[in-house]
């Protein structure tokens, strides 16, 4: 199943918008993505302590509560590890059958699926683009613009991330700029 689907957006989410003690901030820096991008001369010359995305979770449910959702807001920066955009860690769910909801709010980039069977395809994300995650589908997102691609996710409180799966095998293709064009090679 692949659907982008689009929505109008009336209202732009920020990370600043979620807040409250139910509400988890985080900020993954360059160092945190050690292994993800493919070129390690590039990668080794960087600042590690520079931010790549920051995440705000609204976490209303204990984790692993079934029947819950948690909603997401994640800002990602404009960027290249080499000819590589800036991209999330990308993960799998833990309890792998469990979908999730993406949409684009601002700036524009890709967001990279995987299935279980190593197919990789992409979906262009930009302000109102909604896109469904089925469950066993791996997911990270890419910034190929200039500006902060800032989208927000909506997931089961049981999903949980399996970020392992990933960490062992990658995705079986990257998104690459070649000659200024986001490729999936
Ligand atoms: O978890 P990552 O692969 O680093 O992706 C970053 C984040 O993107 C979205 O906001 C998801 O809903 C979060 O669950 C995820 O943590
Ligand atoms: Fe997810």
């Amino acid at each position: 199943m692949r659907t982008n689907k689009v929505f109008i957006p009336e209202v732009f989410f920020t990370n600043d918008c979620l807040t409250g003690e139910d509400v988890v901030k985080s900020t993954r820096v360059l160092g945190d993505l050690d292994g993800v991008f493919q070129d390690k001369e590039a990668y080794g010359k960087m600042n590690k302590e520079q931010a790549v995305y920051h995440v705000s979770s609204y976490l209303p449910v204990l984790e692993n509560t079934p029947g819950g959702l948690f909603m997401g807001i994640t800002t990602l920066y404009p960027g290249k590890v080499g000819q590589e955009y800036f991209m999330t860690k990308g993960h799998f769910h833990s309890n792998s059958d469990r979908a999730e909801f993406y949409w684009g709010v601002e700036g524009e980039g890709f967001l990279i699926l995987m299935d279980e069977r190593r197919n990789v395809w992409a979906e262009r994300m930009f302000p109102g683009s909604l896109h469904y995650i089925p469950g066993k589908v791996a997911h990270r997102v890419a910034n190929t613009g200039y500006q902060k691609l800032v989208f927000s996710a909506c997931w089961p409180s049981d999903a949980g991330h399996d970020y392992a799966t990933i960490a062992d095998a990658g995705f079986a293709r990257r998104l690459v700029d070649v000659n200024g064009v986001p490729t999936l090679v």
